[in-house]
């Protein structure tokens, strides 16, 4: 079952383009992440998925049910994270995350505690007192406090230690055992790659690959590295699938993309002393798909 199904969704603040016929679906149970860089239309699209804007054109449902028409009924299943955080700075943590808890027809009183002790937020402090991290802590329990069956999180990372930004990625982890599925948008490749079964990526406000994290890292090129026993002429590698050779001092590199058994042929004629090869890591990999696009 989808969670999410995105069709078509088109929004134009005035003549600036926002997003640009967005689809994907998102499965129940995954964490999929939502990637592209700055001004890509990641926000855009999430807070029009949670009616906070509403779309030019197009559509989408959130549990089958559209998140324009249905929008108070179905927020109270998600946990929502803004990419920036604003409170009424002269509230005290605990009255704030009350007051949020009172949208929702349960009690949230210990899931509230337990989330503050695994965070390390002190609840009695006033709002104006806390650091940029400490209030995005405060976020991260107002999403989280209701157990909600889906959790929307936009850029939730920035502004955390790499220690809190761990508990957090293991909090995460749990609500999704618990059930709850996960939208995670981003611009930070290795924190996706991480954490996420699919991705969409989105380029100039219009999605340009939706794939498995698996997949993309499979289908993609490999890096050579050959130190060759004695001069070696590039030309032996000169052959389809094989880009970017180099040589320099009995070393040559290159990308190959291709039958893996072809270059391993190749290899096997000539007397060589080591051998690397490597996979690209999810930066280069995109970087590919964003260059290939233009
Ligand atoms: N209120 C607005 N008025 C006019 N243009 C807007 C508005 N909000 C967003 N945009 C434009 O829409 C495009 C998509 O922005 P959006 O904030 O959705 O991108 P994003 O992928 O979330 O990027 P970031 O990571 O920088 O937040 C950008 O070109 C942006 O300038």
């Amino acid at each position: 079952m989808n969670v999410i199904e995105i069709k078509n969704l088109t929004k134009f603040y005035g003549k600036a383009r926002g997003i640009k016929d967005v689809s994907f679906n998102v499965e129940e149970g995954e964490i999929f992440g939502f990637i592209g860089p700055n001004g890509a239309g990641k926000s855009t699209t999430i807070r029009t998925l949670l009616s906070l804007i509403y779309p030019t054109s197009g559509s989408a449902t959130i549990f089958g049910k559209d998140c324009i028409k249905f929008s108070p009924e179905i927020k109270k299943e998600i946990g929502y994270l803004p990419s920036e955080v604003f409170y009424y700075d002269n509230m005290k943590v605990m009255d704030l995350l009350n007051y949020s808890a009172s949208f929702y027809k349960k009690d949230c009183t210990q899931r509230i505690q337990e989330l503050a002790k695994r965070l390390n937020l002190d609840l009695t402090k006033k709002i104006d007192d806390l650091s940029l991290g400490n209030k995005k802590k405060v976020g991260i329990v107002q999403g989280l406090l209701h157990s909600p069956k889906l959790i929307i999180l936009d850029e939730p990372t920035s502004g955390l230690d790499p220690l809190m930004q761990q508990i957090f990625f293991d909090l995460l982890e749990e609500e999704n055992k618990k059930g709850a599925t996960i939208l995670f948008s981003s611009h930070i490749l290795s924190e996706v790659q991480r954490l996420c079964d699919r991705v969409a990526i989105i380029k100039d406000g219009q999605i340009i690959k939706v794939e498995k994290i698996s997949t993309l890292q499979e289908n993609t090129y490999k890096k050579f590295k050959i130190q060759c026993a004695s001069k070696v002429d590039k030309k032996h590698f000169d052959m389809v699938g094989v880009n970017d050779l180099e040589e320099n001092d009995n070393v040559i590199s290159f990308i190959f993309k291709g039958d893996i058994n072809t270059i391993m042929k190749k290899i096997a004629e000539i007397e060589i002393t080591n051998l690397w090869v490597v996979e690209p890591d999810l930066e280069e990999i995109f970087m590919h798909y964003y260059e290939k696009e233009e």
